[in-house]
């Protein structure tokens, strides 16, 4: 515990935001929670539990939640969001005026926006009422439910300021939690949102009954579309060989307790879409994520197979037995990142 760390809030009392607030208090902030959920906060205030999203973990005492917003951002200079990306939009907005007039917002959420096609840290800027300086981002191989159990990680925070993103790292540094600085905002932020579809896509061919050099292919080759993506939306290479890219997409492509993957293997099993996502419970964001996703690569020219391919099973009822067809009957071509021709 530090005495020099600055106080926080976290929006969205679910599986990550109150990891997240865990970390947070570990590091020696004092942490709120803000949820809409009387039950939840009140087991947090008076169990130090969160049973429907954490079952089992017990939290530091100095988290403490709240349905009252304005008691959770007074004073908060770190603003953390942990709300499913689709509706974080509409939930924050009415919150704007809450905030401290020197607040930074950290964005834990991994999608792009439908319609808009925004990435969320651009989501929680126009919401927020911020300028980029004052929005960072937190992604990497951050499996909730391990940092809850202090399981050693490390992450990226993400700003166009330094400052920022020093912030919200000396915030959330502790003894099991390791924040690197990064300041390319849409490497980490596009990481963050296109691995979850690749997970779901690994998940299909596990449950498919595939096994490792499959996996194997789908992870490289889905790494490639990431950095593909990225590239043509101004990131820098190396982000994803690093933490937010290449680490969080090995851990949420082999790990089964990432809702994405396990929504993927439940519809390689055979379930329907509906049937796999209430299988799963929690945000699996790749559902809808995958859509925006491969808009967004259609609007600046780049072919994304694997996401394309989620999309046709997730929402155009493409038979799972056809995808092996569908992905490897392309025109070959050379393998590297920058290679042209047909994906
Ligand atoms: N769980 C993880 O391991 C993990 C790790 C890193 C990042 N993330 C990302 O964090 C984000 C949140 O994921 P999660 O795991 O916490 O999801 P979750 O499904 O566990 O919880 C979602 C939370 O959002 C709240 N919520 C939903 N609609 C809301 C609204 N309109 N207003 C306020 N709150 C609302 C719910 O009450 C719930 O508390 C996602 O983008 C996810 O990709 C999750
Ligand atoms: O459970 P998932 O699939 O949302 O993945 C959780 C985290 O994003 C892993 O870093």
């Amino acid at each position: 515990m530090s005495a020099d760390r600055p106080r926080a809030a976290v929006l969205g009392t679910g599986a990550w935001g109150t990891t997240f607030a865990a970390v947070l208090a570990d590091a020696g902030c004092p942490v709120t929670l803000w949820g809409i959920a009387d039950e939840v906060c009140e087991e947090i205030n008076t169990a130090h539990r969160n049973t429907a999203y954490l079952p089992g973990v017990v939290l530091p005492d100095g988290v403490r939640a709240t349905t009252d917003a304005a008691a959770a951002l007074a004073g908060a200079k770190v603003v953390a969001i942990a709300i499913p990306a689709q509706v974080a939009r509409s939930a924050i907005a009415p919150l704007a005026d809450l905030l401290e007039p020197d607040a930074v917002a950290a964005s834990l959420i991994k999608g792009v926006e439908l319609t808009s096609h925004r990435r969320m840290s651009e989501v929680i800027g126009e919401a927020l009422r911020l300028p980029e300086e004052r929005v960072a981002v937190v992604s990497g191989p951050n499996l909730a439910r391990e940092i809850a159990e202090h399981q050693p990680t490390a992450t990226v925070v993400a700003s166009r300021s330094a400052a920022t993103a020093d912030l919200v790292a000396h915030a959330c540094a502790n003894s099991y939690f390791r924040p690197y600085t990064n300041s390319d905002v849409v490497g980490v932020e596009l990481s963050g949102a296109v691995k979850n579809v690749i997970a779901v896509a690994v998940g299909i061919a596990q449950g498919t009954g595939y096994g490792t050099n499959t996996t194997a292919t789908v992870i490289t080759r889905g790494l490639v579309e990431m950095t593909r993506l990225g590239l043509a939306l101004g990131a820098d290479a190396q982000t994803f060989a690093g933490l937010a890219g290449m680490g969080d997409l090995v851990a949420t492509c082999v790990s089964p307790l990432s809702r994405n993957h396990t929504l993927g293997m439940h519809m390689g099993q055979g379930k329907t879409l509906d049937e796999a996502i209430a299988a799963t419970g929690g945000t699996a964001e790749g559902v809808k994520t995958s859509a925006s996703v491969l808009e967004l690569a259609r609007s600046v020219g780049v072919e994304m197979p694997i996401t394309e391919a989620v999309v046709q099973v997730l929402h155009h009822g493409l038979p799972i037995d056809r995808l092996p067809e569908l992905l490897l009957n392309r025109p070959r071509k050379a393998e590297g990142v920058q290679a042209t021709g047909p994906f």
